[in-house]
């Protein structure tokens, strides 16, 4: 390439990522307006960081799980989380039930397969709930490929992934295109992609992975940012969790360790102003 056209390249993406920088802004600006209503179907380890992150956030938290509720609390809901972290069959009907009611109302709905492929019956279920289609799935790299291959993996260490995202961008781009869904995997780099575009996303820092349930938090604030811009779910995606990211940067300056950073990086989300995320935003084209 020479030097003109490389020059002109990097000016475009430069400014592709500062109007990605101004729209992860105002989607976040809206959200602390707007202040959506997320149902949360989530894991007993996770209930608590998630509903934090989701306040700080702006976003307005409800752990609602009971099957006789769904028809009346579903539709009130602007978004809807299902996870599968402490799965157990009594749940499995009410995560159902909530995403066909989710579905019917025309609310997104977001998927996390947490350690879907750590064993047959949590695999079937994840797979059960990617046919009722999700608006998204976030999962780890491990969680993402178990999905798209709908096999258990021998060597699987539950929660936690023995793959890098990078490694499973194929695999989400196949499974986007399959299931409907935008996949989004995390990990160093965030990956996320409807089958066609796939966009990076570079925030975040590595103790994040020492803190349990920054996974499952990160998925219900991209349910919280599609709530707002459910016309746009790749770029939602990407900014919940690039904002995500930078908060936990931010949150690390402070932090002595996974336990300081837990609470630093949900201040730092409250805290968020224009100009850090105008300058610190980092999504890019892949
Ligand atoms: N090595 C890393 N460097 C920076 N951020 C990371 C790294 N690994 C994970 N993250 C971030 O940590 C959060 C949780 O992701 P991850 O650990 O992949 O999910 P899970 O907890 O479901 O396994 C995400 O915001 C992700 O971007
Ligand atoms: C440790 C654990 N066990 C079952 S669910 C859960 C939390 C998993 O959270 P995350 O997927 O965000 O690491
Ligand atoms: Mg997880």
């Amino acid at each position: 390439m020479n030097n003109s056209r490389a020059e002109k390249q990097r000016e475009q993406e430069a400014n592709r990522s500062g109007e990605l920088g101004q729209q992860a802004w105002n989607q976040l600006e809206k959200l602390r307006q707007e202040a959506p209503l997320v149902q949360c179907i989530t894991n007993f380890v996770s209930m608590d960081i998630m509903a934090n992150v989701l306040l700080s956030a702006g976003a307005s938290p409800a752990m609602i799980h009971s099957i006789e509720e769904i028809p009346e609390f579903t539709p009130k809901a602007h978004a809807l989380c299902v996870n599968m972290g402490t799965l157990t069959p009594d749940w499995l009907p009410a995560m159902k039930k909530a995403a066909e009611v989710a579905n019917k109302e025309g609310k997104p709905w977001i998927l996390d397969p947490v350690a879907a492929g750590a064993t047959s019956f949590r695999l079937k279920a994840c797979i059960e709930l990617l046919e009722l289609k999700p608006t998204v799935v976030r999962g780890n790299a491990s969680e993402i490929l178990a999905l798209f291959k709908s096999s258990v993996d021998s060597n699987s260490k539950g929660v936690d992934s023995i793959h890098d995202s990078v490694d499973a961008v194929e695999a989400a781009k196949s499974l986007a295109q399959a299931s409907g869904s935008v996949i989004a995997v995390s990990g160093a780099v965030d990956i996320v992609t409807d089958g066609q575009r796939v966009v990076g996303v570079q925030n975040g820092v590595a103790m994040l992975q020492k803190i349990t349930a920054t996974g499952c938090s990160v998925t219900a604030l991209i349910a919280a940012f599609v709530a707002i811009d459910p016309l746009h779910v790749v770029e939602a995606t990407a900014s919940a969790l690039s904002i995500f990211g930078l908060a936990s940067e931010i949150g690390m300056d402070m932090a002595k360790g996974p336990a300081s950073l837990r609470v630093h990086l949900i201040d730092s989300l409250y805290g968020l102003k224009q100009a850090t995320v105008l300058h610190r935003v980092s999504i890019s084209d892949l």
